[in-house]
């Protein structure tokens, strides 16, 4: 069911500090502009790397769900993973029907590439927070 490695997510105190480690120490070559997503309570920042993306964030507003995680890792780190998926819904209730917690209603809402997402809970995925995000038409999987 899950596709290609859309982005890592990884947590940070400073977009900019973070942007310039990718740039500067790592030489990634394609940073995007920085946009506040204030429905989701991040600012993100997009790093191109082969095949893939590092997509930044940092929390925006008293209800960020990045605040809790920056309280247990003030430097910051990797946050989740984003796997591509063909039909968000699908996606959704297939990890309810095998017992993974989609956090919050259950209903997608709209991620950071324009497209609906949404998020299983690290309880049920390993330790890890995992993203599904549909495809953008028009690419594949
Ligand atoms: C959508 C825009 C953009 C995009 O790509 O399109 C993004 O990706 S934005 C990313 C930011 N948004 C989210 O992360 C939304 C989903 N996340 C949440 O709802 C919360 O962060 C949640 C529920 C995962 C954790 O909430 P909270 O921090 O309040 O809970 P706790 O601190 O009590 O943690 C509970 C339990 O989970 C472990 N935990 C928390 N965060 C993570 C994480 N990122 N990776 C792995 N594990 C995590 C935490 O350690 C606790 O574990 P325990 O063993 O119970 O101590
Ligand atoms: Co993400």
């Amino acid at each position: 069911m899950i596709g290609r490695l859309n982005h890592v997510g990884v947590a940070t105190p400073s977009i900019e500090k973070s942007a310039a480690l990718y740039r500067d120490v790592l030489g990634a070559t394609k940073i995007h502009d920085a946009f506040d997503m204030p429905e989701q309570g991040v600012r993100v920042c997009f790093v191109d790397v082969p095949n893939s993306q590092i997509e930044l964030i940092e929390p925006l507003g008293e209800e960020s769900p990045v605040h809790g995680f920056l309280k247990k890792n003030p430097a910051g780190g990797q946050h989740h993973v984003c796997f591509e998926v063909e039909d968000i819904y699908a996606a959704r209730d297939a990890m309810t029907a095998k017992g993974a917690s989609v956090i919050g209603s259950g209903e997608p809402r709209i991620g950071a590439h324009g497209t609906p997402v949404i998020f299983v809970h690290p309880k049920d995925m390993g330790g890890v927070l995992v993203e599904l995000m549909e495809t953008p038409r028009g690419t594949h999987a």
